[in-house]
């Protein structure tokens, strides 16, 4: 009989070998991710070493030329977008409930309003996305992401340019996913949201740099 103990949860993202090249340059060389429910992971390391490459290949977005993304649940990606669509006249409630369209499901209006109020956005949901500074977009963008509660968030550099307060509401945004159960993966520059993560994942040149603690955390046998 197998002994009773705390077991860590399964994962629902594993990434085997991923690699990836554009064209023919090389982006992405046996890169291996496992996401577990509860943990924030910082995915590091220095400009141009693959940090948005592996979270579109983690996410779905593109494809690996080798390995695997096997996903459980549903997923959300937040991605670093300065640019508004001024040509669609979208509010910031519309940017946020589109966030609850994935699988058919769609939110109630007081998700959508909490998902505001968490950004600190509460005031301007009406306000269109295209007269927002780029701060207050990165942060619709980021209740876009945690509207419907996905199991995997996926955020690729949420903080940029935003002020420090702003910055510690995301940092705290994270950790509250993870502690409602979501497996959180998210680009970042940002040295104190590296400090908190529960583990880095370090890319250089397109490759994990394994003596940064680097490796998954031992997971329950059998899940992959
Ligand atoms: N669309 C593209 N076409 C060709 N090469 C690309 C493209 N996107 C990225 N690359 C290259 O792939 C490599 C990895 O880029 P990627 O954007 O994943 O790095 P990053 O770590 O996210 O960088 P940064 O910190 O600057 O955002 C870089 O060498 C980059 O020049």
């Amino acid at each position: 009989m197998a002994r009773l103990g705390r077991v860590s949860p399964a994962p629902v993202l594993i990434a085997r070998s991923l690699c990836f090249a554009y064209g023919d340059r090389d982006a992405l060389h046996d890169v291996d991710v496992a996401l577990v429910p509860g943990e924030v992971v910082a995915i590091a390391g220095p400009n141009g070493s693959g940090k948005s490459t592996l979270v579109e290949l983690l996410a779905g977005v593109i494809a690996p030329r080798a390995g695997e993304v096997v996903r459980e649940g549903d997923l959300a990606l937040v991605v670093q977008r300065v640019e508004a669509p001024d040509a669609l006249p979208l509010t910031v409630r519309d940017v946020v409930a589109m966030g609850t369209w994935a699988g058919g499901r769609r939110s109630h209006r007081a998700a959508v309003d909490e998902a505001i109020a968490r950004v600190e956005l509460t005031g301007l949901e009406t306000r269109p996305l295209a007269e927002l500074s780029g701060g207050q977009r990165q942060r619709a963008l980021l209740a876009q992401g945690i509207v419907r509660r996905p199991a995997i968030l996926l955020l690729d550099e949420p903080a940029a340019g935003l002020d420090g307060r702003s910055r510690d509401r995301t940092r705290a945004i994270l950790a509250e996913e993870a502690a409602r159960g979501a497996a959180v993966a998210c680009v970042t520059h940002d040295d104190a949201s590296i400090a908190v993560a529960d583990r880095v994942i370090r890319l250089e040149g397109g490759r994990p740099v394994p003596e940064n603690d680097a490796a998954p955390r031992p997971v329950s046998r059998g899940a992959a």
